[in-house]
């Protein structure tokens, strides 16, 4: 059955863009990708794709068929120029003639194998959100609106315009739903050439119809498209202008869809009638290792037709270079991209909107709220019970005083820590992806990630000592009550910026590892456990980047000085011995310290992780594989 979105007329975006899309000429020669495999003396290089050539035209969809792990996805990203890091990629890839440059990957549309988006955000609401980030801010709000609306129009999406994106956990619009909002956002920048890694995987035939339907609708509006397919059914089949087999790396076929049947039905391999071509194709190429026979003989197959495709290519070049689409009108060619591309917006905007987003999606995540307030409310009550027999006249009232300060200050840190850690690394991946695009600039992200968390670790700061405070029966001052509130606020801030920096400076498994362990390693210079006088002279000077030893310096000067009447510890105890606020300060060695140098230490630390957060996002920018030109005499 065919989709309803086959009757749309294709093209409500490019309108309402006001131009048809310029799609792109794409070539490519002798594409040749190796990756290093294997560890020691097994250590090689494996090739995954081998001398591939061919072209896609504008109005195009070309699709890329083959077994699984032939190098289907490894060519798309070698034409995209995403390919990651780590092998060698030879060859050239030319765009409308001219080498590809940089500005061409960032402003081609990349649907990937994953859906990543906002899972808290609606359907309308991440599309709005794509629109006013890719598009210039000359482009008026009711353009963009109607934009909007056009490209739910276009892909099916207006009955769910208001459903929750979702994912995994958070329960949101279907699979092929998913992944028609994914391509949605890549359309509406209005790319040139949009290619798609294996849309329709993990889709029902329905939804994957659905998706084929919509990308040739896509390249029927003038845009090159390239799709990388699994298993396309017979419908899906009959979409496809031009077709790309691989097989193990290799190209064995190349050319029009319509002329692949009578290719491999020549080379001996014909589609017995009311078969799908592609399922007969997928057989053929598809290398069998059930035993070494098998795989000997698929081998051998697969080699004669990638020689027949290379002769055929040979005595037909005209084969490699695509023709003319019967279904877009020519478009004009596109103005020729050079350097990088710049940003749509001015920062203030990207600040602006990426700060609605940020909000949107940690606003709606209750489920994490109320396990955030839980646990600060269970943690708090637990230490107020555990600390409700302190008492100044106690002999152990000092140290239990001291002690419930230093838990404090741990428990505040770690806390926001965590929660800022965890927040910030699920942004990752979609990041990633709106950066390679060159979506926005990094600093607003950081600030408006900043903006967004902020209320939430204050708030947590807040309420864990307005419980502790009265609970556990603190300097009764008043001032000295708000104090210690801002003091609290001022180390969570300090924990919520060195959550930050671990974050993004290193792979979530590794910063969720490495995060406590530097709150262990802060904790020792925190001037609880040893005290500053005795530690080694070369150490001393750790305690001033421990956001831990300057939370206990303010909670301790805000809690100790000018008090007295704590009763002296056993050891020194004569009847009615009492010591003053300024001996406990004299003992932990902080008697030097006002609450105002806690909270200068505080706000520098804070600002230097936050540097150091800033810094480490700018370095981990995505870095993709550049392409050496081929060796000659290959
Ligand atoms: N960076 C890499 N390191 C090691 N092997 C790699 C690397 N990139 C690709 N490969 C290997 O190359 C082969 C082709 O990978 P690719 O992802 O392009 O295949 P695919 O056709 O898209 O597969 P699938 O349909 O299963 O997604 C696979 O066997 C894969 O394991």
């Amino acid at each position: 059955m065919m989709s309803t979105l086959l009757q749309q007329a294709p093209g409500c975006s490019s309108r309402v863009h006001g131009q048809r899309p310029h799609g792109v000429t794409l070539e490519w020669r002798g594409l040749t990708y190796t990756v290093p495999v294997g560890f020691g003396k097994r250590r090689r290089a494996r090739t995954v794709l081998l001398e591939a050539s061919g072209s896609v035209r504008p109005g195009h969809l070309l699709a890329v068929l083959g077994g699984t792990g032939c190098g289907k996805s490894s060519l798309l990203n070698a034409l995209a120029g995403r390919l990651p890091r780590g092998g060698k990629l030879e060859g050239e890839v030319l765009v409308d003639g001219q080498p590809r440059t940089e500005a061409f990957r960032s402003s081609c549309g990349y649907v990937m194998q994953d859906d990543v988006l906002f899972s808290n955000l609606t359907v309308q609401e991440t599309l709005e959100f794509a629109a006013n980030i890719r598009l210039p801010a000359s482009v008026s709000a009711a353009t963009r609106q109607q934009l909007v609306a056009d490209t739910m129009a276009e892909l099916g999406l207006t009955k769910v315009a208001d459903t929750l994106v979702g994912n995994a956990w958070v329960r949101g619009v279907s699979g092929g739903e998913r992944k028609r909002v994914h391509i949605a956002t890549e359309v509406l920048a209005n790319p040139n050439f949009l290619c798609a890694d294996e849309p329709t995987s993990g889709l029902d035939a329905f939804q994957a119809q659905n998706i084929m339907t919509a990308l040739w609708a896509l390249a029927g509006d003038g845009r090159t498209v390239v799709a990388t397919v699994h298993q396309p059914r017979s419908s899906i089949w009959s979409l496809f202008d031009y077709l790309l087999v691989l097989s193990e790396g290799r190209t064995v076929f190349y050319g029009p869809a319509a002329a692949a049947t009578a290719h491999f039905a020549a080379a001996g391999y014909a589609c017995p009638p009311g078969y799908n071509p592609a399922d007969v194709i997928l057989d053929v190429t598809s290398r069998d290792y059930r035993t070494p026979e098998s795989e000997a003989a698929t081998q051998k197959r697969v080699q004669l037709l990638a020689d027949l495709h290379a002769l055929q290519a040979a005595a037909k070049p005209s084969l490699q270079e695509g023709g003319a689409s019967p279904r877009a009108a020519s478009p004009s060619p596109a103005p020729a991209a050079a350097g990088k591309r710049r940003f749509a917006n001015s920062a203030l905007r990207e600040f602006w909107l990426l700060s609605g987003r940020a909000w949107r999606q940690s606003s709606r995540a209750h489920v994490e709220q109320i396990i955030s307030t839980v646990q600060t409310v269970f943690v708090a009550a637990l230490l107020a019970w555990l600390w409700s027999g302190m008492s100044q006249s106690e002999p152990g009232g000092v140290q239990d005083e001291v002690g419930v300060l230093f838990m404090v200050v741990v428990t505040t840190a770690m806390n926001v820590m965590m929660g800022a850690l965890v927040s910030f690394t699920f942004d990752k991946p979609t990041v990633d992806r709106e950066r390679a695009a060159r979506a926005y600039r990094m600093l607003p992200y950081y600030l408006s990630r900043l903006a967004c968390d902020t209320p939430l670790r204050v708030a947590q700061s807040l309420l864990f000592s307005g419980i502790i405070y009265w609970a556990v029966g603190l300097n009764p001052k008043a001032s000295a009550f708000f104090i210690f509130c801002a003091l609290n606020v001022c180390i969570g801030l300090a924990g919520q910026a060195l959550g930050m920096a671990v974050s993004v400076a290193l792979p979530m498994a590794i910063a969720l590892a490495v995060a406590p362990f530097v709150v262990i390693f802060l904790m020792l210079f925190s001037g609880f456990y040893v005290n500053n006088s005795t530690l080694p002279a070369v150490l001393r000077w750790i305690k001033y980047i421990s956001h831990l030893f300057w939370g206990l310096v303010g909670l301790a000067v805000n809690d100790f000085r000018g008090r007295t009447g704590w009763a002296c510890p056993v050891s020194a105890a004569t009847p009615g011995c009492q010591v003053s606020g300024e001996d406990i300060l004299a003992q932990l060695n902080f008697e030097g310290f006002t609450a105002a140098d806690a909270f200068m230490g505080l706000l520098l630390l804070t600002l230097g992780f936050h540097l150091i957060g800033y810094t480490a996002l700018r370095l981990r920018k995505p870095c993709f594989l550049p392409l050496a030109p081929a060796k000659k005499g290959l």
